[in-house]
C-alpha cells in the first residue's frame, strides 16, 4: 500500500509527525507538500493529493490543515474522492467500512498527536465492507456524474 500525504502550513507539523510513524511502520508514502511552515493555500494541496489518489499514483491519502475542514472540502470537489474528516477512531474506521473513504482528513490544530496517530492507524487498517454500503457509495458516485 502506498499512502499520499499533504497539508497546508496549519497541518505541516502533524504531517511531519505522521510521516515518522509511516516510516516506523514501513508504510510507503509520497509527500505532496507543503514542505515548510510558510503560509500557503490548502486547496492547492488538497488538489495535488486528490489527483494522486484518483490517478492511482497512491492508494489512499491523508490530508491535513488547521481544522481539517478546508482541505476536506477541497478534496471532496475532486471527482472520485470520498474524503472523511475524522477526530475519533470509530468514525475513522466507519469512514472506510461503510463509506469507502479514500482520503482521511485531520485537523492539525485540533488533534493531539497521539490521537491523530491512532486515527491514522485504525483508518489504514480498515476495509470496505461492500454489500448495502456498496449500493450507497455507488449512489454517491452517480451524484457526481450528474453534476
Ligand atoms: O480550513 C482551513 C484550515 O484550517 C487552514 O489551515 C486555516 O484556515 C489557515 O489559517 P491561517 O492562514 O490563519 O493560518
Amino acid at each position: 500500500m502506498k499512502v499520499g500525504i499533504g497539508s497546508d502550513h496549519g497541518g505541516f507539523e502533524l504531517k511531519e509527525y505522521i510521516k515518522e510513524y509511516l516510516e516506523k511502520e514501513n508504510i510507503e508514502y509520497v509527500d505532496y507538500g507543503t514542505y515548510s511552515q510558510d503560509s500557503v493555500d490548502y486547496p492547492d494541496y488538497g488538489e495535488k493529493l486528490s489527483k494522486a489518489v484518483v490517478s492511482g499514483e497512491v492508494d489512499k491519502g491523508i490530508a491535513i490543515c488547521g481544522t481539517g475542514i478546508g482541505i476536506s472540502i477541497a478534496c471532496n470537489k475532486v471527482k472520485g474522492i470520498r474524503c472523511a474528516l475524522c477526530s475519533d477512531t470509530y468514525s475513522a474506521r466507519m469512514s472506510v467500512e461503510h463509506n469507502n473513504a479514500n482520503i482521511l482528513a485531520l485537523g492539525g490544530r485540533v488533534l493531539g498527536k497521539d490521537l491523530a496517530l491512532e486515527i491514522v492507524s485504525v483508518w489504514l487498517k480498515a476495509e470496505f465492507q461492500g454489500g448495502r454500503h456498496g449500493r450507497r457509495v455507488n449512489k454517491i458516485s452517480r451524484l457526481e456524474s450528474n453534476l
